[in-house]
């Protein structure tokens, strides 16, 4: 029997529907003796003992309301097992995305995002047949049985005693096929997931592949990837097929040997013919329930599989976070300076620190510039602030406090955060700025509008504010989707600003007027920014210099160039732009 420990401890947590499926399958199972019984008994009466009509009505009626119950109760049985399914379904894609934001967007780069998506959706879909059918099948295949068997061995027990011996052949060749079946649904299910992260990793590159003329390549692995996939289902089906051959034949040369013992034994009148027609209508029903179980053991497997990469990202050790500490402070944030105390970080994987012992302060309501050349450190920094990670030792306190102790939805309730390529939701362009703020105003929207210089750009909109902007904003362009950026951090109107400037933006007109929206935003917060143009970097109260991780240099524009270093030769070699 394959039943997951950690799919079963689900169960447990909402086991009333799957215990009322059990008790209604029980009933029914009940039921179908009672038909068998009466049906068996309108038989003999009307061909055997050529009884009056009238003797048989009554009969006819409890065949016919045992047969109605029964329909009932298998029903109420599939109901609440769909119902005990849904509820697990959804408290596991619950749990499941929790887990990928707590995760954060440093776990989702590091994965396929097709392969997640098809953890996510299809994962959980698979594990409906594991819940729903096969889990009360294994109830069922071992309670109905028995039920049958003890219904018939007051009349026969040598078709009982038959049944007996015959029925564990059918689990014995289910564990049998079933071992070689787990492999190969596990090898199914990783080649499907494997080809849905392929196909969506090609799909978002395809204008980068056909540039590079590589699209037809591709095509040839997808149709590889396909083919594979199809060899894998192929395979799984086969012994699905031979496993309920095989199940059917045990249960059909079952039925076959009871059928000859009992003709032989009505010849011989060692059996009356009412009970042996009634075993003989028990005995496919008896094998049916193991049989099944056999058919659903594949459908559930399915899910089994699907299951271990559920549970793959359900174990990923999460960022530490005490959701039970209260708030850091009742006064505003921007109070308190953020103190790094040698903070250290390395990738997983990576044996080099990708920020390695950084003790700073920053200054609360001031904007402090960190700068470094490509691959110094500076994100993997901001991403220590955000808590997107966690640092390996060392820590980042406030007010005395590390910031690991305030739970995670404060702390990013305090955080407006500007990144380089903000992500934008195929939504309309007020939905994307609302993130910032759901219940801003229509005067406040406006406002910000204006602020990030949006407002003539909304006017050009077909539907104004309403217009739909295309998956990722692909209908905005890098200017505009950086001033949807910029409105929802002014909508969140939060003290602590983390900014990563944009480096790449040509339009001189546009850049003067994102400038000053970002001057702006930063007026009274505490800001920190990866500063790359030169006007924002001289206006910072404080520059922290990194390199390979490690702090090369701290203080004022003037400090610094007095101070000589990194510094003083990127601003000479670049007097203008990018530091
Ligand atoms: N997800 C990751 N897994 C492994 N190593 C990473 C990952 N992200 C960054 N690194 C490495 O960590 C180091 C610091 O990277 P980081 O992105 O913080 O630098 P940066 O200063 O922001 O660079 P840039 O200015 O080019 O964006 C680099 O050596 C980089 O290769």
């Amino acid at each position: 029997m394959n039943i997951d420990r950690r799919l079963f401890q689900l169960i447990k947590k909402e086991r009333a529907p799957f215990i009322l499926s059990i008790i209604s399958g029980s009933i029914a199972s009940g039921m179908l003796i009672a038909q068998a019984f009466y049906l068996s008994k309108i038989i003999d009466g009307a061909f055997i003992q050529k009884s009056a009509i009238n003797n048989l009505i009554p009969l006819f009626g409890f065949f016919g309301l045992f047969s109605i119950l029964r329909m009932l109760f298998n029903w109420s049985s599939q109901t609440e097992a769909n119902r005990g399914t849904l509820t697990i379904r959804k408290k596991l894609f619950t749990l499941l995305t929790e887990k990928v934001g707590l995760l954060g967007p440093i776990y989702t780069r590091s994965v396929q995002s097709g392969k997640l998506s098809t953890t996510l959706l299809k994962g959980v879909e698979a594990l409906d047949a594991y819940y729903s059918q096969y889990i009360p099948q294994i109830f069922f295949a071992l309670f109905t049985p028995l039920l049958i068997v003890a219904a018939i061995f007051p009349d026969d027990w040598i078709s009982g005693v038959i049944l007996l011996a015959t029925a564990p052949l059918i689990p014995l060749f289910m564990i049998l096929i079933g071992k070689s079946a787990s492999a190969m649904t596990e090898k199914q299910w990783k080649t499907m997931s494997r080809m849905s992260g392929y196909f969506l990793d090609v799909l978002q590159g395809l204008p980068t592949l056909k540039l590079f003329a590589q699209s037809r390549e591709q095509r040839k692995s997808i149709e590889e990837s396909g083919e594979n996939f199809r060899q894998a289902t192929m395979r799984v089906l086969k012994v699905a097929f031979l496993s309920s051959l095989t199940l059917e034949l045990v249960g059909t040369i079952g039925t076959a040997v009871i059928a000859v013992g009992i003709g032989l034994r009505i010849m011989k009148g060692q059996i009356g013919f009412q009970p042996a027609l009634f075993v003989l209508l028990l005995t496919p029903d008896f094998y049916l329930p193991l049989r099944q179980l056999g058919t659903k053991f594949h459908a559930g497997m399915e899910g089994v599989s699907a299951s271990k990469e559920i549970f793959a990202i359900l174990e990923q050790p999460a960022p530490l976070h005490s959701p039970g500490v209260p708030a850091i402070q009742a006064e505003p944030f921007v109070r308190y300076p953020l103190i790094l105390n040698n903070l250290s970080y390395s990738y997983p994987g990576s044996e080099v620190a990708a920020i390695d012992n950084i003790t700073a302060t920053i200054a609360a309501g001031k904007t402090t510039a960190i700068i470094g050349p490509s691959g110094a450190g500076k994100s993997t920094l901001i991403n220590l602030l955000l808590r997107f990670q966690e640092p390996a030792s060392g820590s980042i306190t406030m007010n005395g406090r590390p910031i690991h102790e305030i739970p995670l939805e404060e702390w990013h309730r305090e955080i407006s955060w500007v990144p380089q390529h903000p992500y934008l939701f195929n939504a309309t362009l007020k939905e994307n700025i609302l993130l910032g703020r759901a219940d801003a105003s229509e005067k406040e929207i406006s406002d910000t509008l204006e602020k990030t210089g949006l407002l003539s750009f909304v006017r050009t909109l077909p539907n104004g504010l309403e217009t739909m902007i295309g998956e990722q904003g692909s209908r905005l362009s890098g200017g505009e989707a950086q001033r949807v950026a910029l409105a929802r951090a002014f909508l969140k109107n939060a003290p602590l600003l983390v900014l990563d400037e944009p480096t790449s933006h040509t339009d001189p007109e546009l850049e003067a007027a994102l400038r000053s929206s970002i001057l702006e935003l930063m007026k009274g917060r505490t800001t920190v920014v990866i500063a790359h143009r030169l006007e924002t970097i001289m206006r910072a109260e404080q520059i922290i210099v990194v390199s390979k991780g490690r702090i090369t240099g701290k203080g004022t524009h003037d400090e610094l160039i007095e101070a000589g270093g990194f510094y003083r030769d990127a601003l000479k070699l670049q007097q203008e732009e990018c530091v």
